[in-house]
């Protein structure tokens, strides 16, 4: 299907593909040209469509961005094309359009020529749309002919039938590129466009704040000069009049800058947390990952609220300061100059308090947490009356601790400007009773003083909130820099796809692994080698503690060996890269170490694939359940499939956990499966059907078992 032939001439064919994202990324500043273009995604798979995507979220990933598919049902596309960019369009035909932006009916699209276009987003949306309309056509038509339907009304009619009828009718439309959360924070930030609400928060505050210090004066002068008549007030009102569209202005900004960062934070947190060493997660414990995550939320609430009222607060007192430079009196200059030293030293001093409560606050979850893991332990082992003695000491302490941090909090907010009120007025006394001057001037020190009070109180509340925001940032920083943890892409030329096995190549090679655990003087694996090919099947059994799940997840890249040589297909895992070699190798861990997600079963079934599913997707699990015996399951859930599962969800057995963990592995895709004890709760019965279901699907096999 080929649209129309004015799309056909500038859009980019698939071998461009890669260059086409490329393109789109330069455009938007996010990208630099020369990497990743000659990676084009190829076709020659299983499943293409799945091999497309992959092929091209690696391209993406070269280029330091990142690629959403997306889908929209019928009727939603002209809403989807108006808020897509910055996106690459899949048009029938595999052809591909990057959009730039949108302008009103029209996007702006980057050509194959590059060269930058204005298209009607209704061309678009046609184009888009005409495999769908083209099915329907004839009958419509027909329909449209029998009622006599004449004229304009007639392509109304005909819009109007097909958005009936194709209304459950799902499109994927192409792919969302942004800049991936490895770039810089600078390149997100553009991308969440919050810089320039920043300058508009902060213009529009300035403005308001100089509009208001001038109604004032205005006023002032009327009163000093003796003659305040109607005009003079008429002034007055007006500049207090527009104040109001400036003071909306800036609450708005302030509005979409709260919920644009904190957005671009919560992305990249969450990017961080799943990048997250699984060492360094067994080595923090539960409850201080969780004491951590709370902080985030922490974060999101006090960082972009205080960073807006520290900014208002700053612009307010460099102002201030400005009125009183311009008064003859250097006094009350001098004495506010060193009174914000003294706000220093506040800040400083709630800084620290501010730390010793957070990590107190941190202990404190992590004890509780770990009591009510732990819960039957200390139920067993310990008397009655020691059973909470741990909770109630650490809660003594959270006790005295916040009471200190409320004290220094309050310095920030209570002192800090009302002191500078009283040190400032204090200033002026002395000019006061000597009058000498005359009364402008001295209303000028006045006035800058009341400025002064007001940016104080803005700084104070900003700054508790700000040092709140970095104390939460600090126990944060670990999801942080993960998110910015480099991954290892592997090669460009490098396919993504089925490897080059064959009955002379195994699918794994491993050659002399060695691998010791941190803090361990002792290597686990000592010299592991071994060979998998295509449709082996391996039953790898040794005694408890001897190091088959090390093995395994050395196999399947989440843990790098110290020594020796593992290769997939014959490349190593630099020339494959990490998505690919995960892509090649599936692992289902432990039990202990696995888990049902709270959503639906066929999402956690689905996890190795692109979500939302195809109908195609869900048919190949519903089949797989039901090969696992997990048919009467899928019968007694009201949802079937889709039933809600996980903590809060439908709470599967032992077993039933164990197949859809087995099922979600084969679902991937991946040329090895590898099964670390996991049929251990399963009947004989449903373990011969599972392991026959197993010897069917899985390509190649290793089974890890106890002796
Ligand atoms: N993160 C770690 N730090 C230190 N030692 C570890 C770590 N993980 C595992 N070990 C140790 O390494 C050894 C091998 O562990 P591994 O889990 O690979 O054994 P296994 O053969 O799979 O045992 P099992 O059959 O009981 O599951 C064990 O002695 C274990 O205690």
């Amino acid at each position: 299907m080929i649209p129309s032939p004015e799309l056909e001439k500038l859009a980019w064919p698939i071998d461009r593909l890669g260059e086409a994202v490329a393109a789109l990324g330069h455009a938007r500043g996010w990208a630099d040209p020369a990497h990743g273009v000659q990676v084009a995604p190829h076709l020659g798979s299983d499943d293409p469509e799945a091999a497309l995507a992959f092929e091209l979220s690696r391209t993406a990933a070269h280029l330091g961005l990142e690629t959403e598919a997306v889908e929209t049902g019928y009727a939603g596309i002209r809403a989807f094309l108006a808020r897509c960019a910055p996106a690459v369009l899949r048009l029938p035909g595999n052809l591909f359009l990057p959009v730039l932006a949108r302008r009103g009916k029209t996007l702006h699209v980057l050509c194959a020529d590059l060269q930058r276009r204005r298209l009607p987003l209704e061309t678009v949306r046609e184009a888009l749309c005409r495999a769908l309309d083209d099915e329907l056509a004839a009958d419509i038509d027909a329909l449209i002919s029998t009622a006599r339907v004449q004229g304009i009304r007639r392509a109304r009619a005909r819009a109007a039938l097909l958005e009936e009828l194709l209304a459950d009718h799902r499109i994927r439309v192409g792919w969302l590129v942004r800049p991936a959360c490895t770039a810089s924070l600078g390149r997100q930030a553009s991308d969440y466009r919050v810089r320039g609400l920043l300058s508009t928060l902060f213009a529009a505050h300035t403005l308001a704040f100089l509009l208001w210090l001038g109604a004032w004066w205005l006023l002032g002068q009327g009163v000093f000069s003796g003659h305040l008549d109607i005009g003079w007030l008429q002034a007055w009102a007006l500049l207090l009049l527009t104040l109001l569209p400036l003071r909306l202005l800036a609450s708005g900004a302030a509005g979409w800058f709260a919920v644009r960062a904190g957005a671009l934070l919560k992305r990249r947190l969450l990017a961080g947390a799943l990048r997250l060493d699984p060492e360094e997660i067994r080595h923090l414990g539960v409850g201080r990952l969780l004491g951590r995550t709370l902080e985030t939320e922490a974060l999101e609430q006090t960082a972009v609220a205080g960073g807006s009222l520290g900014l208002t607060g700053l612009v307010e007192l460099v102002l201030a300061f400005g009125i009183l430079g311009l008064a003859q009196d250097s006094r009350p200059l001098l004495v506010l100059a060193a009174w914000s030293l003294a706000g220093v030293g506040f800040a400083a001093y709630y800084l620290r308090h501010q730390r010793n409560w957070t990590e107190t606050r941190l202990a404190l979850t992590d004890i509780l947490v770990e009591g009510m893991v732990g819960h039957r332990t200390r139920a067993v082992q310990e008397s009655r009356e020691r059973w909470n003695s741990r909770e109630d000491h650490a809660l003594t302490r959270y006790y005295q601790v916040s009471q200190a941090r409320d004290r220094a909090a309050l310095n920030l907010r209570a002192l800090l400007p009302r002191g500078g009120l009283l040190v400032g007025i204090a200033s002026l006394v002395s000019a006061f009773i000597a009058g000498g001057d005359g009364a402008v001037p001295l209303a000028l020190s006045l006035g800058g003083v009341l400025a002064a009070y007001l940016a104080f109180r803005h700084l104070g509340e900003g700054l508790e909130q700000i040092l709140g925001a970095w104390v939460a940032f600090e126990q944060i920083r670990p999801f942080w820099r993960a998110a910015a943890r480099p991954e290892i892409l592997g090669h460009p030329g490098v396919s993504g796809n089925k490897t080059t096995s064959g009955p002379e190549r195994p699918i794994i090679e491993a050659h002399n692994l060695i691998y010791r655990h941190a803090g361990q003087s002792d290597p686990v694996l000592c010299g592991a080698s071994l060979h998998i090919g295509a449709d082996d099947r391996v039953l790898l059994e040794g005694s408890s503690g001897s190091g088959k799940s090390t093995l395994a997840s050395l196999l399947s890249g989440q843990r790098l060996p110290e020594a020796g040589l593992c290769l997939i297909g014959g490349l190593d895992r630099a020339s494959l890269g990490e998505r690919t070699w995960r892509r090649h190798i599936a692992l289902v861990p432990q039990f202990h170490e696995n888990h049902i997600l709270m959503g639906s079963l066929a999402f956690n079934l689905l996890l190795g694939r692109g979500w939302p599913p195809a109908q195609k997707d869900i048919d190949e699990a519903d089949a797989l359940c039901r090969a696992l015996g997990l048919g009467p399951l899928l019968e007694r859930m009201p949802g079937g499939i889709f039933q809600m599962v996980g903590e809060t969800g439908w709470q599967l057995s032992h077993g039933e956990r164990e197949r859809i963990y087995i099922a979600r592995a084969l679902l991937q895709g991946a040329e090895v499966v590898i099964l670390d004890e996991s049929v251990s709760s399963l009947d004989p019965q449903t373990l011969r059907n599972t392991m026959a279901s197993l010897w069917e699907r899985a390509p190649a096999l290793v089974l890890i078992i106890h002796v």
